[in-house]
Order: structure tokens, then sequence, then C-alpha cells
């Protein structure tokens, strides 16, 4: 790890204020009903996890993966090891400024976000509800598309933008080399499926998950599945990305120059559920900061994802609909609402 992230370790000015340091009774008050007691105990679920080689794609190697995971690392991915250690050091960086100079940085369409990963389309939090917790984590979300045509004065921000520019172009091509591969596999047509991954719809989502002394019962990010149809992900020396796989929660250890991707709910609806959306969470570390690169693809806008099991629906149904259950309820029923019923 860099100087650099080791000192923003202990730059609390840097945090967010409800993420700073305080009495642990102080704590208990801003984690409500959903904290419940993390268990220390998950195991290491390496190597299981499949490993998939990019360069020499296995069809059914990838197939069952996608299957019986929803995620699997990625290796020979092509993306150079220099841009994602330049990318890491950048973002520790960014994340070390005071929280004050973060929140004036970052204006639409970027944004930065804390307390909850739930943002409305315009990238401002959205407020979930009822008795919903904090999430402990503070982020960069930065749409792909519009990126270039930005031109940051502040020169730390310039040179991050075009290190984010390089890396999205390669996560464009990955998402689609991997997502045109599973499309042979399911055996659906191609022509139709095309749309239903755009890369103009990519974004990246760069977190850090502070430290926080009661890391045994707060959540950096508590279970979830992905929206998206494919998410991938990069995480660093800080582990605590955990999965869920048959019913048992696995932590899912940082491996240098590997990506991990994961399987969202609009790719499970498109693979008639043959693949499947994985559950997922981030646990806390009370020593050692965190900090993630998330990549996320969409179908493009308009496009209907067509499924046996499924109601036909687009991206934006799905979103609206989430968000509407994010405010109403406080969590996600997401693809159960669009479900066919089942005729006999
Ligand atoms: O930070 C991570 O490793 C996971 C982030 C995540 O699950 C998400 O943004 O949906
Ligand atoms: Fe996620």
């Amino acid at each position: 790890m860099s100087e650099l992230s080791n000192s923003a370790e202990h730059n609390f000015e840097s945090y967010p204020p409800i993420f700073r340091r305080r009495p642990e009774s102080q704590t208990q008050n801003i984690d409500t009903a959903f904290t419940d007691a993390i268990n220390d105990d998950v195991p290491d679920s390496d190597p299981a996890i499949p490993v998939i080689d990019l360069q020499c794609l296995n069809l059914d190697s990838l197939g069952e993966a996608c299957r019986d995971w929803g995620l699997f690392r990625l290796v020979n991915h092509g993306i150079p090891p220099a841009l994602l250690s330049h990318l890491q050091d950048h973002a520790s960086k960014l994340f070390s400024l005071s929280f004050e100079f973060k929140q004036s940085l970052f204006s639409s369409p970027l944004s930065y976000f804390w307390g909850t990963p739930a943002l409305t389309p315009s990238g401002a939090a959205l407020q979930r509800g009822p008795q919903k917790s904090i999430s402990w984590v503070e982020g960069f979300n930065v749409p792909l598309g519009p990126l270039s045509q930005l031109e940051p004065e502040d020169p730390v921000f310039a040179s991050f933008r075009l290190l984010l520019e390089e890396y999205g172009k390669h996560l464009a091509r990955v998402a689609t080399t991997i997502f045109e591969a599973m499309v042979m596999k399911l055996n659906l047509n191609l022509v139709e499926v095309k749309s239903n991954l755009s890369e103009s719809t990519g974004y990246v989502r760069i977190y850090r998950y502070p430290l926080h002394s009661m890391a045994n019962s707060t959540w950096g990010l508590d279970a979830h599945t992905d929206s998206s149809v494919l998410s991938i992900l990069s995480q660093y020396e800080v582990g605590g990305l955990e999965v869920l796989k048959d019913n048992k929660w696995l932590q899912v250890k940082p491996m240098s120059n590997t990506l991990l991707v994961n399987l969202g709910d609009m790719m499970q609806a498109i693979s008639n559920d043959e693949y499947k959306s994985v559950e997922h969470r981030v646990k806390l570390n009370k020593h050692r900061e965190r900090i993630s690169i998330c990549y996320f693809v969409f179908p493009d806008e308009g496009s209907v994802i067509r499924s046996s099991k499924y109601k036909p629906f687009t991206y934006s149904d799905f979103r609206a609909r989430v968000q509407e259950e994010l405010k109403t309820l406080g969590f996600k029923v997401g693809l159960r609402n669009f479900k066919l019923t089942q005729t006999s």
C-alpha cells in the first residue's frame, strides 16, 4: 500500500462527519434494526471460486461458474497492472482530501456520496426507509458516457479522469466479451439480446470503506444483488467482500491482477434464470480502510428484456420499481416483482 493511502488511514477529517470516530456507545445509535451481529467466522472460499481466463475462454467453465456461483475471478483480462495501481493510488489520494473538498469537487453528472450505495439516476443519494441503517461507505459515482466531455480544473481530478476513461474502455471490452460468450453458451440469439448490454450505460463506483471500531456490528454494504447485467470489481489488499453460495457466506479474498465478475439481476433474467445474480455483502475492518473499484453495465435505455421467466420489462421499469421499494420498504424486492406467475 502506498504512503498516501497509509496516511489516509488516520485522516479522520477526510471522513464524512457521520463516520468520524466516536465513543462506542454513540456508534450504537446510528446502527438500527438491520445490524444483526456480524459473524466473524465466515470461511475462506478460496480456492473454490471459479477462475476464468479471458484469453482462452472456456464456455463450459464459464457456464458452470455463472450457473453455480453467479461470480468468478477473471484472469488474463488485458488490463495493464500499472493502470490498476495508478487508479488505486489516485482513489486513495482523492478520498484522503477533506470531506468538504470532496463535496465541492464532484458535481453532476459525477457525484460523491456516503452512507448509502442507493443513488437516483442523477447520482444523488436515495433516502432509504424505513429504519434502514447507514452503510459504512463513501464513494464517487462516475458515469463513463459523459466523462470525455468534462474539463476538470483540478489537476488531481484531471488525471483521475484520464485513468478512468482508459479503465472504462478496458472494462467495456471485457464486459462485452464475457456477455457475448454467455449468450453463445446459453444458445440465445445475439442479434436479439445485443441491446441488453450497452457499453454506453457503464459507470464506475469507487468506494472507500472507513475503519470502524465496531466492525463486528456494522456493514459496509449489507446483503444485496446488483441490478446490473454485469458488475466487475477490483478489490485491493484489504478484503471484506463475501458471497452467498449454497446458503453459506464465503469470503472473497483479494488476488492481485484479478478482477471479480458478478452477475446482476438483468443477466439472471436474460438467462431465463439459468444463471444467477449473486448475493453479496461487504464487511468492515477495524484496522484498515478498504478501497474497491467497481464497474457496472446495463441494458440500453428502452431495450426490452424478454425472458421465459419474467414479464417483458426495460431496465428503466426495473430501476423505477426498485427505487420505489427502497424508499417505501427500505429493501429491494427486485426481480420477484417481474416474475411470471406459474400456471398449471
Ligand atoms: O466494494 C465491493 O467490493 C462491492 C461493491 C458492491 O457490491 C456494489 O457496489 O454493489
Ligand atoms: Fe454489489
